[in-house]
C-alpha cells in the first residue's frame, strides 16, 4: 500500500491533465506537482522538429507530427512506469488520436492511409492490457473566448497565426470526446474554479477532490 499525501492522494498516483490548447494544462500540471511533491511530464513543444512546419502546412506534416508525439509520449509513459508513479502529466496520449489525428483525418489534412497506419500503431502500443492508464484524467474546461484569450496571451506565434476556426473545431471536438471517454476515471474542472495567478492555494479544494476520486476508484478496482 503506497503512502498518502496530505490530500489523501497515493504517492504513486499518476494524474493526467487533459484539455484543448491554451486552456491551462501546463500551468495546472506544475502547480499540482509542486503541491504534491510529484514529478512532471510535459509534452515537447520547444525543440519539437515538426510543430512549426505543421502549422504552416497541415497536409504535409500531420502524419510526421503524430508519429513524433506518439513516440515522445510513449517514452514518457515508460519513464513514469519505471519511477513507479508519483507523476502529473501534461496532456494524455488519448487526445493525440481522439482529437488531433482524427480531426486532421476528418478534415482531409491527413490521408486515409496515413490515418490507418497511425491508428494501427497507436492501438498496438496503447490500447493493450499491458499499457498502464492514469489513476485520474483531469479535464480542464472553460469558455471558448477565455481559451482564445489565453492562446493569444501565451504568444506562440504559430498558434496566434492559426485561424480561429481551427481552435473552434478543436474546442467542439473536445466537448464531444470527453462526454464519451471512459478509458480511465475523469474529473471535470472549470478554469474559473481556481486562480493560480493570484492565489496559489486556490487549488486546495481541487486536490481534495482528486484524493477522494482516486481513493474511490482504487477501492473499486480492489473489490
Ligand atoms: N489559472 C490561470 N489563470 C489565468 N491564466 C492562466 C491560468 N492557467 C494558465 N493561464 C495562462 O494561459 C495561457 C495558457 O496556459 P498553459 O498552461 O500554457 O495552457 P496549455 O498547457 O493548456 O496549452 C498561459 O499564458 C498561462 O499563463
Ligand atoms: N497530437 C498532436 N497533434 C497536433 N498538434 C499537437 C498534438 N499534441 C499537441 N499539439 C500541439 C498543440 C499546441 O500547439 C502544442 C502544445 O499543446 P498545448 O495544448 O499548448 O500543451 O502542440
Amino acid at each position: 500500500m503506497s503512502q498518502l499525501t496530505t490530500f489523501g492522494i497515493p504517492s504513486n498516483a499518476v494524474i493526467t491533465v487533459a484539455g484543448t490548447v491554451g486552456v491551462g494544462k501546463s500551468t495546472l500540471t506544475s502547480a499540482l506537482a509542486n503541491e504534491l511533491g510529484f514529478k512532471t511530464s510535459f509534452e515537447k513543444v520547444d525543440g519539437n522538429p515538426y510543430l512549426d512546419q505543421f502549422y504552416k502546412d497541415f497536409e504535409r506534416w500531420s502524419f510526421h507530427l503524430q508519429v513524433y508525439f506518439l513516440a515522445e509520449r510513449f517514452k514518457e509513459q515508460k519513464r513514469i512506469f519505471e519511477y513507479g508513479g508519483g507523476f502529473v502529466q501534461d496532456r494524455s496520449i488519448y487526445e493525440d488520436t481522439g482529437i488531433f489525428a482524427k480531426m486532421h483525418y476528418d478534415k482531409g489534412t491527413m490521408t486515409p492511409t496515413d490515418y490507418d497506419t497511425y491508428k494501427n500503431l497507436f492501438d498496438a502500443m496503447v490500447m493493450t492490457p499491458y499499457f498502464p492508464h492514469p489513476d485520474l484524467l483531469i479535464y480542464l474546461e472553460g469558455s471558448f473566448e477565455d481559451i482564445l484569450d489565453r492562446i493569444q496571451a501565451r504568444g506562440r506565434k504559430m498558434e496566434q497565426e492559426t485561424p480561429v476556426e481551427y481552435w473552434k473545431e478543436m474546442y467542439d471536438r473536445y466537448e464531444h470526446w470527453i462526454d464519451n471517454f471512459n478509458t480511465c476515471p475523469v474529473m471535470r474542472v472549470n478554469i474559473n474554479d481556481y486562480d493560480l495567478l493570484n492565489h496559489e492555494q486556490s487549488i486546495d479544494p481541487l486536490l481534495e477532490r482528486i484524493g477522494k476520486s482516486i481513493q474511490t476508484s482504487r477501492k473499486l478496482i480492489r473489490s
